[in-house]
């Protein structure tokens, strides 16, 4: 009997089996004989989540007894992945479930592939939030995660004649065998109505409409431990009383239901923008109800172990993932002030003393702001806290900069001209202890420009951790064969949770039966996306699409190389198959634009008998975290040629890297740390700086310029202008001209030029391979681990608990 009174769950294929079929009959209600694939998924899964569960319990034994402080992650977006591969390689369970399967005469990766990526997530915020998860299990961190359970996760993607088509993401329709429902945590939330106060000045709020919050949680396992925390997601659903019995029986079915269609609809879809605040009141509405479930169940915790308010703060760190869930600051001062009467000025220094905000962006339109009107019908009572907050704050300025009006305006947490809106992160600064940027050169961004005023307030609340990407899950479980050359080149799979471990690999680099043995994995990688011609040079731009990131670079590029192909057929070209991946945002029209382009740039190409066998785009859909894990592995070149002082950081560029591409790129988000790590050798750097990117837009920059003096580029958008790729691109080729906002053209030869560079690189094998291997032994520094320390060390202040076997 373990520490927990019951027999172990076994470890040996037999017992596996065993409690397979005890599950397939006591859980899934069925036999071997009439199983369905579905059956045997989700009894596997069960049987698997078990294991998870048993050390599930010991972690929380051990929580409960060390109380700890606490890491709580508030993010609107999850991006989590497959879980089955992930929890039967944590859980040890690979080798013995695939053996106990086919024993019952299932065929395990029919059986596996009914396994769902749960799309609760856009792009780098959700994804970056799933990988800091999963470092904190591995480094023992007592954490929970806290986020929406939305019905429809990110749209499915499809295209029709090469245009986007969006298709609703009903995820978990089957059902889903990896959370652990628990209505009985469920939280009351309120939206509307008014408040009162009353002669002793204390205020209630009298909602107009009362929302229930259910959660159900997910287990994070750690790799190489015992610890498995959570993430906990909440479902809206409307109250006992929602459904009108005397509207029904008059036969009203629709309005019978409409109070609890109404409150569904909070949790109902995840917003799809990445970049553009919608300003939508549904998107605010589910903003406060994960803040309003998510603090009552961490007080509820809290007070499961202590009891004096001033300890809040020392058992509690609420890292805020950018400002979606920003009404945190106020909700957590409304319970403090308005329900545990704790006077205004201990609740403000508990509150600031609790909260953390990452900043993911530089884009201004990314930062969210709410008007005015908006915010007093939704949320009376937080508007009366931020204006509070606010006449505190700016008294507090004016202080600090007696006579600087303008600063006091600029920094002021209302946005008076041209309309009254909340500026959520000037809240998201003011109300927390520490703010970061998500590399260095976005940190600085972020102090020396979007944040100034406040960075020259409180420079000591202004921290750098740079982003980092889970070893497990984008190198372990996304590329096994690679994963194993390493860990016979090291010696051991210690490398894996201990990534600095990879510089060992050094030594290996001119080897020739490594070199060799390096490139048949990479080979044997593009064989299994089958995804154009293994042979040829795989160059890789995998990313949600915005014209900041240059997709439209990118696609100028291959336009070029096809003209040169037509211009000089006789000619060797270095043959290459760009793979483009990734979405846009429903309304965002002209990245919707470019992909319609690439996708009749691509048909152009395919059906061209002189320039297909050099050169082939393709454009495989629905990009999401499985897509990602296929095409990874595969790349030799990454494409990260964002403007620079526009992409925070990135992640994929750490991911490709560490799988051994090499990155293209320019000084930009975390590309710098990239390229200072594996080395300027082994980087194909172009393209201006942040500071000659910012001086260029100053002073007046004309795209029309690099048009008129370079042949090739003016060639190339010709050739769109004019419709030559099906008559699609105008739309393009004309912003490009007349506005190219983020300076497409003016590194538009630099770009080529380096690409010329990659063709003659690439044609050196052996160099090529050994530069490829020294990304990856140089990419120890990209751990999601070392980011987690990183914030653990210098902003959470945490310590880890180890969970006893
Ligand atoms: C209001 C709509 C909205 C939704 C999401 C966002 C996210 C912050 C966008 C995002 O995913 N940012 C990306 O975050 C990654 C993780 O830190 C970075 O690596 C990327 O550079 C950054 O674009 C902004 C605005």
């Amino acid at each position: 009997r373990n520490g927990m009174g019951l027999r172990p769950l076994g470890t040996s294929a037999a017992e596996f089996e065993q409690d397979l079929l005890s599950n397939l009959y006591y859980r899934r209600g069925t036999t071997v004989e009439s199983a369905s694939t579905q059956d045997a998924y989700e009894t596997l899964a069960l049987t698997v989540r078990d294991r998870l569960a048993e050390r599930r319990v010991r972690t929380a034994a051990a929580h409960y007894a060390a109380n700890p402080r606490w890491v709580y992650y508030l993010s609107a977006e999850y991006l989590l992945g497959k879980q089955l591969e992930q929890n039967m390689l944590y859980s040890g369970t690979d080798r013995i479930a695939r053996i106990a399967l086919q024993q019952l005469g299932m065929d395990p990766d029919e059986v596996e592939s009914l396994d769902v990526e749960p799309g609760l997530g856009n792009g780098g915020l959700g994804r970056l939030a799933a990988c800091l998860l999963d470092a904190m299990a591995t480094l023992d961190i007592p954490a929970v995660g806290y986020g929406i359970r939305y019905d429809l996760g990110i749209f499915k993607q499809t295209f029709s004649d090469g245009a986007q088509v969006e298709k609703p993401d009903d995820w978990s329709y089957q059902g889903n065998p990896w959370e652990f429902p628990a209505p009985d945590d469920q939280q009351t939330v309120f939206f509307y109505g008014h408040t009162e106060r009353d002669e002793a000045g204390k205020t209630t709020w009298i909602p107009g409409e009362v929302v229930l919050g259910e959660p159900s949680h997910m287990l994070v396992p750690g790799h190489g431990t015992d610890t498995v925390n959570i993430v906990r997601l909440w479902r809206a659903r409307g109250s006992e009383s929602s459904f009108d019995l005397s509207r029904f029986s008059a036969g009203q079915y629709a309005e019978a239901v409409d109070e609890a269609v109404h409150a569904e609809n909070i949790s109902k879809v995840l917003y799809p923008d990445d970049s553009t605040d919608s300003g939508r009141e549904l998107r605010l509405k589910q903003q406060y109800f994960l803040v309003s479930c998510s603090l009552r169940d961490i007080i509820r915790r809290f007070r499961l172990r202590n009891s004096d308010w001033a300890d809040f703060p020392k058992k509690t760190v609420i890292q805020l993932n950018d400002t979606h869930p920003t009404l945190a600051i106020p909700e957590l001062m409304r319970l403090l002030v308005d329900e545990e009467g704790l006077n205004w000025d201990l609740a403000w220094a508990l509150v600031r003393q609790t909260f953390a905000y990452t900043c993911h962006t530089l884009l201004p339109e990314a930062l969210e702001t709410w008007p005015v009107p908006m915010f007093e019908r939704l949320l009376p009572r937080h508007l009366e806290i931020i204006y509070t907050i606010n006449e505190h704050f700016l008294a507090e300025v004016r202080e600090a900069f007696p006579g600087d009006a303008d600063r006091v305006r600029r920094m002021s947490l209302i946005q008076e001209e041209p309309e009254r809106r909340v500026r959520m992160a000037n809240l998201a600064v003011v109300g927390t202890q520490a703010v970061n940027g998500v590399a260095e050169l976005h940190s600085e961004l972020l102090a020396s420009t979007t944040l100034r005023d406040f960075a020259e307030l409180w420079p000591d609340k202004f921290h750098n951790v740079t982003n980092g990407i889970s070893p497990r899950r984008f190198i372990r479980i996304a590329n096994p064969t690679l994963s194993s050359l390493i860990t016979e080149g090291l010696g051991g799979d210690e490398w894996i949770d201990d990534l600095d471990r990879l510089a060992g690999l050094e030594a290996l680099a001119d080897d020739a039966s490594f070199q060799a043995r390096w490139r048949a994995v990479k080979q044997a990688n593009k064989v299994r996306l089958g995804l154009g011609d293994p042979d040829s040079l795989t160059d890789v731009m995998i990313k949600r699409f915005h014209e900041y990131k240059r997709q439209q670079l990118k696609l100028l590029h291959i336009i070029t190389m096809y003209h040169r192909i037509k211009a000089n057929p006789g000619q060797a070209y270095v043959p290459r198959t760009v793979l483009f991946a990734g979405k846009a945002a429903p309304a965002y029209h002209a990245a919707k634009h470019i992909i319609r382009l690439i996708n009749a740039v691509a048909a152009v190409i395919d059906a061209d008998p002189a320039v297909s066998p050099y050169l082939k785009v393709v454009f495989p859909a629905n990009y999401n975290v499985t897509l990602g894990s296929l095409i990874i592995p595969a790349a030799d070149l990454s494409e990260q040629i964002s403007m620079a002082g526009k992409e925070a950081s990135g992640t994929g560029n750490m991911k490709l890297a560490l799988n051994g591409a090499l990155t293209i790129g320019t000084l930009d988000g975390a590309n710098i740390e990239i390229r200072d790590r594996v080395g300027g050798d082994n980087f194909f750097l172009f393209g201006l700086d942040t500071p000659a990117a910012v001086a260029l837009k100053e002073n007046g920059y004309r795209p029309r310029d690099h048009y008129d003096r370079d042949a090739e580029l003016r060639h190339a958008l010709d050739s769109i202008l004019d419709g030559k790729f099906l008559g699609i691109g105008r739309e393009v080729g004309e912003s490009l001209l007349n506005s190219d906002e983020y300076l497409t053209l003016a590194d538009y030869r630099a770009y080529v030029d380096a690409q010329d560079e990659v063709d003659v690189a690439w044609q050196d094998t052996e160099t090529w391979t050994r530069k490829s291997i020294l990304n990856t032994a140089r990419s120890g520094f990209f751990s999601a681990d070392r980011t987690v320390r990183d914030y653990a060390a210098e902003i959470w202040h945490v310590n880890p608990v180890k969970v006893a076997r």
